[in-house]
């Protein structure tokens, strides 16, 4: 679980935010509310049982001092052990408000509960002097353990794995979520992600996704006002079909499927159009009502797959690129798309990504936002972390959907839910398709086909209306 619509900030932005209230509080009080939401949730997890608070040279074990002062004074069980002496003004003011003992990290025993204020967004390289090891152990023999900010040994802006634990049972985020809580490494480390206010407003342009605000269609509404979505078909016509049975039931009023010849399949409410080549797309997508075009989907990679993907891009429409339309494209994606006047959305998973725009280095979220401002698209960066950039560097990231999505055809199904936002107006369609998509999957439950989700996007609309 992520907090929904939470702001994320790197190392160095949460440290400006930080310094920013500074100018105007001590930073003893800031830390000292961090340290008081630490014990907070901890006291609740703990439920009367030993605890054995880490503190590090840095803040983070500044927070680590506090935390344990507070639940002593609550009547908790706590005993300390630290990895050094603290090395920041505020960290030793709070060591110097503790009245107990502090142990060394690698003397301590282990509790049955565990915090973790090792290092939080201070850690610049991999951690030594075998503290790993130390840690693993300790958490390992926990029955919950609680990091404060970050589990120690993950990179903050990254998520990249610098020697964190396994195991961590739940990670309180200070003032806003860090990279490393929604991507790569992060996903498994951090376990259950908690927010809390300690008084340092943030700015961002990046969020964890949240549920959007849907309409229900006006009483005036017909099936055009409702958004006319055309997917066309290539060589797998079962993946095309995934996406326009996702668009219907993700709130399309017309569905239209772009077919060669009648393949059959598909609900009796989806429209066939005979298309069977560019010049016929071409012609086809001169009807002014379409809202989106979705190509890719099974598209194949031959002549006539190029054929019909030229005339998407050359079509003033708003335009869904996925799978074959994404490799085919390849390097040159960029060039393409610059082009175009109508709005673009490319669904990539990271192989075509990757493909597309191989000079982009850097984690995923800055990659994804390269990516979206040399194209002048929206990308969505699928995966187990996917990341949403928008060219004006917007950026919305979801993480922990049901990992039974893990099976084919279920990017099809989220390209024709985007369809279908995009068609209906939606001005947040990334978000609330990537939102929808998850949602649906999670009421799928374990073990669906992708044939399975668009059934569950009704229910999903019904969470936002
Ligand atoms: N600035 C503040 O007053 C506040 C900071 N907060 C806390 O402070 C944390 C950030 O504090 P810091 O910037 O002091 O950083 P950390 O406490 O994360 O750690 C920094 C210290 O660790 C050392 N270090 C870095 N990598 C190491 C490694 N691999 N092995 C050994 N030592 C290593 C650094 O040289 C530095 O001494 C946040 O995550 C948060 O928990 C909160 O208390 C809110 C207020
Ligand atoms: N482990 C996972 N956890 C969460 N979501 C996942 C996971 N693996 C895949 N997904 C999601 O499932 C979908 C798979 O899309 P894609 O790779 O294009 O598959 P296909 O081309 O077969 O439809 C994407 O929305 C992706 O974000
Ligand atoms: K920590």
């Amino acid at each position: 679980m992520i907090p929904p619509g939470a702001p994320i900030v790197t190392a160095a932005q949460m440290r400006a935010a930080e310094e920013a209230v500074f100018r105007r509080e001590p930073q003893e009080d800031v830390m000292e509310r961090a340290g008081a939401a630490v014990a907070r949730e901890v006291s609740r997890f703990a439920q009367g049982a030993p605890i054995l608070v880490l503190a590090g040279p840095g803040n983070n074990g500044g927070d680590a001092y506090v935390a344990a002062r507070l639940l002593k004074a609550a009547g908790h069980d706590v005993a300390i052990a630290a990895s050094g002496e603290p090395g920041t003004g505020a960290a030793r003011a709070m060591h110097g408000r503790w009245d107990g003992e502090v142990g060394s990290l690698y003397q301590a025993r282990p509790r049955p509960v565990l915090v973790d204020g090792l290092f939080g967004t201070g850690l610049s390289r991999p951690l030594e002097r075998g503290i790993a090891p130390v840690l693993a152990e300790l958490v390992a023999a926990s029955r919950f353990s609680l990091a404060i900010d970050l589990p120690s040994g993950l990179a903050t802006d990254t998520g990249a794995d610098l020697g964190a634990p396994r195991g961590i049972s739940a990670t309180l985020a200070l003032g806003a979520l860090k990279p490393a809580h929604v991507l790569d490494k992060g996903l498994e480390r951090c376990g259950h992600v908690l927010l809390a206010d300690i008084g340092i407003p943030v700015e961002s342009q990046w969020r964890s996704v949240a549920r959007p605000q849907l309409a229900p269609p006006g009483a005036r509404a017909h099936k055009y006002s409702r958004g006319l979505v055309v997917v066309v078909e290539g060589d797998m016509p079962g993946a095309a079909r995934l996406a326009a049975h996702a668009a219907m039931a993700g709130g399309a009023g017309y569905t239209v499927l772009a077919s060669a010849g009648d393949t059959g399949g598909g609900p009796d409410a989806l429209v066939r159009q005979r298309i069977a080549s560019g010049d016929d797309l071409a012609d086809f997508l001169t009807e002014t009502r379409i809202g989106a075009v979705v190509v890719g989907p099974g598209l194949g990679r031959d002549r006539r797959a190029e054929g019909l993907l030229k005339a998407a891009l050359n079509a003033n429409l708003p335009l869904i690129l996925d799978g074959d339309a994404l490799t085919l494209l390849g390097k040159s994606a960029a060039a393409w798309l610059q082009r175009r006047t109508a709005a673009t959305w490319l669904t990539p998973h990271s192989g075509e990504f990757d493909r597309m725009f191989e000079g982009a280095e850097g984690d995923k979220i800055t990659r994804t936002l390269m990516a979206a401002a040399e194209a002048r698209v929206t990308v969505i960066h699928k995966g187990a972390d996917t990341v949403i950039a928008t060219p004006r560097g917007e950026v919305r990231v979801l993480s922990r959907a049901s990992s039974w999505l893990s099976t084919a055809g279920t990017g099809d199904v989220l390209a024709g839910t985007l369809a279908a936002q995009v068609a209906g107006g939606n001005k947040q369609a990334a978000e609330a398709a990537a939102w929808l998509h998850a949602r649906a999957a999670a009421l799928a439950g374990p073990a669906f086909i992708a044939d399975a989700l668009p059934m569950h996007l009704p229910q999903a609309i019904s969470e936002c209306l």
